[in-house]
């Protein structure tokens, strides 16, 4: 099958909000590449790093490409994503020159092409990331495995946003937890909280494609009985009337989102009413230059910041509730 690939050169701010454009003109899949540094050096403590390709994208800029079966007109389609990536400057994201190119291309040059790059990874000191698809055992009693098909959705951990959560995932979560991910994408956060000992985790995300694919990943792990996934947009599942339908015990002790920093602002409130005292809140998807807002977002809220880590330009911030 022929599709049509619509590219858009913009910037690695820009790209979560893009890549969520694509989707919802009617993208079947979206691609990222970002500017990558081979050179850089790595933590390898907790194992090897599978390069991939280098590439000529300059440093803080991306490509994203969506996928658009025949029959979408791809002229509205371009429309549409103008305006709304032009919109982004009203809330402070650059989206850089923005342009888009369309070409045809077969089915097999993205579908599967990608899945070569994407290898068995140690992302913490007790989580290793395997695709479906390629053979891996574990080194130790204590690695625990996430089996992951991302699909469509956002979510293979290679993203500096996704492994930041994994990791601070790894120091709070304990035994028996309940916990609620919001905007699971591929279920990858909800699948790591129980593989570290969460026994039910509300996973939600407001888009379908998410939902589906988060449904398949937390069958894929022998989940079921543990992960919730339901759509929604952000907590506005445990508004009242529908609060009888969640898996998870209110308030509870952990809640993640690797969100845009801009979304983390729209809800803060809500995450700290769904949160014991003494609870977590575990916020990611933060560019650097949006680090102080939030941090400040959060301490008015009544949150004390006790961990602030750092990938690339990514910022997570670890939030107890006083
Ligand atoms: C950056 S991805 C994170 C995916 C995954 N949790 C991870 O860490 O790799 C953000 C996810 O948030 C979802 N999302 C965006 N806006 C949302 C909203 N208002 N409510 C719920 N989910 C939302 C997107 O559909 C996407 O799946």
């Amino acid at each position: 099958m022929i599709w049509k690939e619509l590219t858009i050169h913009t910037t690695e701010e820009a790209v979560e909000m893009i890549s969520n454009f694509l989707h919802e003109a009617g993208a079947g899949g979206v691609t990222i590449e970002e500017h990558v540094d081979n050179d850089k050096p790595r933590d390898t403590s907790l194992g090897q790093w599978f390069e991939i390709p280098p590439n000529d994208i300059p440093e803080g800029e991306a490509k994203i490409s969506g996928y658009f079966p025949e029959g979408v007109d791809i002229e509205e389609v371009i429309t549409q994503v103008k305006e709304r990536t032009a919109e982004l400057r009203e809330y402070d994201i650059d989206p850089g020159d923005a342009t888009i190119t369309v070409r045809d291309v077969s089915e097999d040059d993205w579908a599967n092409n990608w899945k070569q790059y994407f290898k068995p990874l140690r992302v913490s000191e007790r989580l290793t990331i395997k695709p479906t698809w390629e053979q891996y055992e574990p080194e130790s009693a204590e690695e625990r495995i996430i089996e992951l098909d991302p699909g469509m959705a956002f979510g293979t951990g290679t993203h500096p946003t996704t492994s930041l959560c994994l990791r601070t995932l790894e120091g709070i979560i304990r035994e028996g937890d309940e916990v609620i991910d919001v905007g699971t994408g591929s279920g990858i956060l909800a699948i790591g909280a129980c593989r570290l000992g969460a026994s039910k985790v509300l996973a939600l995300d407001l888009d379908p494609v998410a939902v589906s694919s988060a449904t398949e990943n937390t069958k894929l792990n022998g989940l079921e009985k543990q992960i919730q996934i339901v759509e929604s947009d952000l907590l506005s599942v445990l508004k009242q009337g529908s609060k009888a339908a969640v898996n998870v015990q209110l308030p509870v002790r952990v809640v993640v989102a690797n969100i845009l920093a801009e979304i983390i602002l729209l809800f803060i409130e809500d995450v700290f009413e769904a949160l014991q005292s003494g609870g977590y809140y575990i916020a990611s998807g933060i560019y650097k230059n949006k680090e102080q807002a939030v941090e400040e977002a959060l301490v008015a809220a009544g949150f004390e910041i006790v961990q602030t880590a750092r990938e690339e330009d990514w910022v997570a911030f670890v939030a107890r509730k006083r």
